[in-house]
């Protein structure tokens, strides 16, 4: 039997390049997003490459009971799981529509974390398992004009780090990937709408670089060169020096 994972976000960008990446490693899915049209295209797709058994879950992971719906209809254990669903929220904090944020704080953080939790017991009941959640580079300073969205992701970052070492010896690894502005729908889907400059990494290598990360048992993974030294340096800096810098970074959303 196929190890199964479950992706979340897996109707686009890097969780439709996560499920591609794990059913060529030979695992069974689970696919979860809102869009069943593109849910179904992409579980064809796998089932016709590589021959896996792909089920699909349609939820919006912003409704309060998104993992426990979501667990209600799972057929069988889950040996990995991507937590990889999310949108960004930009521009002046009282600016953005007090639902925005909420949304995004339930998809980005609140789901994560109850999926986390539903999907745990059943990696220790089987003695081994994988959780992959993906952070952000943002999630390594406050960033001005991605307030919460950058609060979520140093949160998603910090649990990740903490569950791992609850759980190194007890077969479960657990990473944060942490990728810089990737080549994915992200940018379009930005509410308000925004835009950051920069060349942009292609999700085929930012999520190869977390599989080898989940390989080696890294603790995160920041892909890429830059990204890999921001993430070393930025903490050894005064914070309100990095806020003050990022703050000059990501000004340019509020023209966009
Ligand atoms: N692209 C980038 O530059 C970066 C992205 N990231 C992170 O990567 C992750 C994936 O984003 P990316 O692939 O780039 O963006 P995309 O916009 O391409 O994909 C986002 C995915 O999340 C799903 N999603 C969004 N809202 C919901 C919801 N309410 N319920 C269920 N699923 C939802 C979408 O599916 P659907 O609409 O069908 O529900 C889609 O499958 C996010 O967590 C993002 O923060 C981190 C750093 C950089
Ligand atoms: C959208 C992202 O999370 C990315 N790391 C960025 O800062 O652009």
């Amino acid at each position: 039997m196929n190890p199964t994972a479950l992706v979340t976000g897996a109707s686009a960008g890097l969780g439709a390049e996560f499920a591609t990446q794990l059913a060529r490693r030979g695992h069974d899915l689970v696919l979860v997003a809102r869009s069943a049209d593109r849910l179904d295209a992409v579980a064809d797709r796998l089932r016709h490459e590589h021959g896996v058994e792909v089920d699909v879950v349609v939820q919006n992971l912003s409704a309060p009971d998104a993992a426990d719906s979501i667990a209600a209809r799972l057929r069988g254990p889950v040996h990995t799981l991507v937590n990889n669903a999310g949108f960004g929220t930009a521009g002046r904090f009282e600016e953005i529509p007090d639902g925005h944020d909420r949304e995004q704080l339930m998809v980005n953080v609140v789901s994560l974390v109850a999926l986390t939790r539903a999907l745990v017991p059943g990696m220790l009941e089987a003695g081994s398992g994988a959780v992959v959640n993906v952070g952000s580079t943002a999630g390594f300073q406050p960033s001005p004009y991605f307030a919460t969205y950058s609060a979520g992701k140093a949160f998603v970052l910090d649990f990740s780090l903490a569950l791992r070492r609850e759980y190194r010896d007890r077969g479960i690894k657990v990473l944060a990937l942490c990728p810089g502005p990737t080549g994915t729908s992200f940018f379009e889907r930005v509410t308000p709408r925004a835009a950051l400059g920069g060349r942009l990494m292609s999700a085929e290598t930012v999520v190869r670089a977390g599989l080898d990360g989940l390989d080696r048992d890294r603790a995160y993974v920041a892909p890429g060169l830059r990204n890999a030294l921001n993430a070393h340096l930025v903490p050894r800096r005064p914070r309100t020096l990095v806020a003050a810098i990022a703050e000059r970074v990501t000004r340019s959303v509020l023209q966009a």
